[in-house]
């Protein structure tokens, strides 16, 4: 069956879309990853995946092209699998070993994936593609076509996309409309009017107008704010910063700097007190942040959205009178007060996931409401499908308060992105969560207080070398490196920390938290320098950051 795959163009097209020699990428946490000018053969065989992917599944497959927060001379790709997940992970390895195999040896990659996947090939194929602004992207974006076209398979090319509004079309065009509309139209008459009946309902305690600047990193985000403000119907202004219109993308600004600097991104005047937020270059990441009447800069991370929507969530649900089981899903960089939190004073059951945004999302599945937010600020929450058909029918059928409280939940449904961590949607939960409980960002903020904490960044040989267990807290090899990290975690109070290989940059990623930012400082310090003994560190021994 396997004449429905014409190779031959196949060859003859890859041949226009040549791999460098010597060139390995891998499949990583965010798909691949490099200098734009590596990635033109990547994509081309991106391309003849999404065909291969969408036969098998029977479904719309999705491809987009960005490197998110990395800066603006680098590109990605990634594919969006038929509910708007992330990529399975057995074909995250067939992507590795197409992406490498050399252009001989292409045509016999593609036939053996068809075979040990056993799809069905003359299956008709559906590929949606999007691309953030990137100066390359454009051209990326043509190879991702020319591959799908060289398996035969049909191209939708939505051109310019945040990567959740991608992720959004895609489950709608799979889910037959069920989901919503599948354009960006469609997204921002969903988001919209749950946004503005959330408002309706929250305009009993006055402020009805509310204005939020947003860093928009110079990014896609930007041009989708445009689209979208005429449809919030002036219940929430937005500022823009950062617009594209001058800046570099992602240079100083944007929310993947805001968090790692913990300061505000160039270009934004914050007036004390007033709420601003930044996204990242292709809108999935949000953090929040304001001034005090002192001067002083504050973050509201992702653990901090996780907990106001997780805390507010199970209020309405105290309301209803429904005890569903919610759940809030981190990975070990959240704040360890946020989890306390949680924990302790909300009783909230908290997971702690793998890093990267797949693992959370599944995690999160298997609750009947999964709250899940990375610390960077990538996050959503999932419903089940019968939460979300009772909780529409309670809208209907309870009285009173308890109405009032089920309805709220039905337009907060709506207006999460269930598809992906959504900078738009994370935004508009935020802006309705705020104006329906009357909270001022410092009330928001002060929830609970983060403890200091820091992160660094170790250079090793090879960074394999350091595996890791219970959701990467601990590390299992090197032999010693747990026991030295144990010690060392010991000399401070409210301590914790670890480390691990990063998923996206040849680096190994150090954590540590304790009381003050001295004692985090210098604990992070210390596991650097063990890392660095124990794990083969190269090139200078790490120099403390203080
Ligand atoms: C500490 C951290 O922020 N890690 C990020 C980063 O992964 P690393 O595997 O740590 O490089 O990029 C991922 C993809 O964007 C994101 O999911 C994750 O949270
Ligand atoms: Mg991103």
């Amino acid at each position: 069956n396997l004449i429905a795959m014409d190779l031959g163009a196949v060859t003859k097209q890859s041949a226009l879309h040549a791999k460098p020699s010597g060139l390995v990428l891998q499949y990583g946490t965010a798909g691949f990853r490099t200098k734009a000018q590596h990635l033109d053969h990547v994509m081309f065989r991106m391309g003849l995946l999404a065909v291969l992917r969408s036969k098998q599944t029977r479904s719309t497959i999705g491809v987009m092209v960005t490197a998110s927060h990395n800066p603006e001379e680098d590109n990605g790709v990634k594919l969006v699998d038929p509910l708007g997940e992330m990529l399975a992970p057995s074909w995250e390895e067939h992507a590795t070993r197409l992406a490498n195999a050399e252009d001989q040896d292409l045509p016999g990659v593609l036939e053996s994936i068809s075979v040990e996947e056993a799809v069905p090939l003359r299956q008709d194929a559906i590929v949606v593609i999007g691309r953030d602004t990137r100066p390359s992207s454009e051209k990326l974006s043509q190879s991702v076509r020319d591959g799908v076209a060289a398996l035969g398979g049909q191209v939708h090319d939505l051109g310019l996309l945040t990567t959740p509004q991608l992720h959004y079309v895609v489950c709608c065009q799979n889910t037959g409309g069920r989901y919503g509309k599948a354009t960006t139209e469609g997204y921002y008459q969903k988001l919209s009017r749950a946004f503005l009946e959330l408002a309706k309902q929250a305009s009993c305690g006055g402020d009805e107008h509310r204005t939020i600047k947003v860093d928009c990193a110079n990014g896609v985000g930007a041009l989708k704010l445009r689209e979208l403000e005429p449809h919030l119907a002036q219940a929430l202004s937005l500022q823009l910063v950062n617009d594209g219109t001058k800046g570099k993308l992602n240079h100083l600004c944007g929310a993947d700097f805001v968090k790692s600097h913990q300061q505000p991104p160039q270009g934004m005047e914050m007036k004390s007190s007033e709420r601003c937020c930044s996204f990242d270059g292709d809108a999935d990441r949000i953090v929040y942040y304001y001034c005090d009447a002192g001067g002083r800069f504050h973050l509201i991370d992702g653990d901090k959205i996780a907990t106001l929507i997780g805390t507010f969530l199970q209020e309405l649900l105290l309301e209803i009178g429904e005890s569903l089981n919610l759940g809030v899903v981190q990975t070990a960089y959240a704040n360890g007060s946020s989890t306390r939190y949680l924990e302790e004073v909300m009783k909230v059951p908290v997971y702690c996931a793998k890093t990267g945004v797949k693992h959370l999302h599944h995690k999160a599945q298997e609750f009947d409401i999964g709250v899940y937010f990375e610390a960077n600020g990538h996050g959503t929450v999932l419903f089940s499908t019968s939460v979300e058909t009772k909780i529409k029918q309670l809208a209907e059928e309870l009285e009173d308060e308890k109405r009032k409280a089920a309805k709220i939940l039905g337009n907060m449904i709506d207006l999460f992105n269930q598809a992906a961590g959504d900078a738009i949607s994370d935004m508009l939960v935020v802006e309705a969560i705020l104006a329906l409980k009357g909270w001022t960002v410092q009330q928001w903020d002060a929830l609970y207080t983060d403890l200091p904490n820091r992160q660094l960044k170790v250079k090793v040989a090879d960074r394999r070398v350091i595996s890791t267990t219970d959701a990467e807290t601990r590390a299992v090899t090197p032999p010693g490196l747990q026991e030295a990290i144990d010690g060392l975690v010991q000399k401070y109070r409210l301590s914790r920390a670890f480390v691990r290989p990063s998923g996206t940059e040849d680096v190994v990623r150090v954590y540590a938290e304790a009381d003050s930012q001295d004692s985090a400082d210098h604990l992070a310090h210390e596991v650097s320098l063990a890392v660095f003994q124990l794990a083969g560190g190269i090139g200078e021994r790490p120099q403390p950051c203080f």
